[in-house]
């Protein structure tokens, strides 16, 4: 698949601060591009210097091949954070404003039927729930129909179902053929909707490929995962490897089986035992030494 941006070498420093450090990728069209990473790592700073917000120290971006020129500028949307919206204005004339900026807007039933704003049409931006904000703000990033859509942690603080619900909406411009680059640092949102992703931490790329990818590359085990409480004996006396995590004992294994059968035989209470697969977050955890979201 051809890429439809490329960074080359992008760095960003403030002062002493290497905020953005050598950071190069390529994002296919059509795909949906993560960029993952905890607080501080350098996601805000790469998406608004791609975007044109914050000038780069140094690098090169390219847009459908060449150097990012005013068609970029047209062909893209970005979804800014809440203060970008008036609110003195209902949602209906939110989108009225900002359609007439551009020479070509998409019609407002359809950003309607796309970013799902049927029943707050009418209602002011004072007034919308943090889900619909999200929502109309999305709607405003896709107005000129934009090839590239780029969203910066968009369901930061959102309920589980406001998240849930954008999610769906992400998953439809997707179908729509558009390519989308997001920030987040929930590793569900990128598992589920990513396509292909790089893992930052402090300003460097630590990890690229596909979710599923990276997972396999990483891990060839399962963990079987028991509440601290639950032991009567001192874990560090299992004959299994194990890890210290913060709600739990994780034990990682290549034959559950085995692993289960063992532990049935010692004195262990299994009631909170839970078997999973390695997850982002246990990447990131291996990779750094410290956890996505501390
Ligand atoms: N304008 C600025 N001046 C000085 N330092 C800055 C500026 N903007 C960002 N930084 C610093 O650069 C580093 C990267 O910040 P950035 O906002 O890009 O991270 P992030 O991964 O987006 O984190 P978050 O999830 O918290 O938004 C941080 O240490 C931050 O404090």
């Amino acid at each position: 698949m051809s890429a439809i941006l490329e960074i080359r070498n992008l760095s960003k420093n403030f002062r002493h601060l290497k905020a953005v450090d050598d950071v190069s990728f390529a994002i296919p069209r059509g795909s949906c591009f993560g960029l993952l990473g905890p607080n501080g790592a350098g996601k805000t700073t790469t998406i608004e210097m791609i975007e044109g917000i914050t000038t780069p120290s140094s690098g090169e971006i390219f847009y459908q091949g060449q150097i990012r020129d005013r068609r970029f500028l047209e062909q893209t949307g970005i979804q800014f954070q809440s203060t970008a919206l008036m609110d003195y204005l209902t949602t209906r004339e939110v989108i009225g404003l900002f359609s007439n900026f551009y020479p070509r807007a998409l019609p407002l039933e359809e950003l309607v039927e796309l970013c799902q704003l049927e029943e707050f049409l009418d209602t002011y931006a004072t007034r919308l729930s943090g889900g619909q904000r999200q929502r109309l703000l999305l709607a405003v990033a896709l107005i000129n129909d934009p090839e590239i859509l780029f969203l910066d942690e968009p369901t930061t603080g959102l309920d589980p179902q406001s998240r849930r619900h954008f999610w769906s909406l992400i998953s439809n411009i997707k179908a729509r053929g558009k390519t989308v680059l997001l920030t987040t640092h929930y590793m569900e949102e990128a598992e589920l909707l990513c396509d292909h992703m790089v893992i930052m931490d402090k300003g460097k790329i630590i990890a690229e490929g596909t979710p599923q990818g990276l997972l396999r590359q990483h891990f060839d085990f399962t963990y079987i995962c028991i509440d601290y409480e639950d032991f009567s004996c001192d874990p560090n006396n299992l004959p299994f490897a194990i890890e210290r995590r913060e709600d739990c004992i994780a034990i990682a294994t290549n034959s559950v089986e085995q692993t289960l059968a063992k532990l049935v035989t010692m004195d262990i209470n299994l009631q909170s035992l839970r078997v999973r697969n390695p997850s982002l977050d246990d990447l990131f955890l291996k990779l750094t030494g410290h956890s996505l979201r501390n």
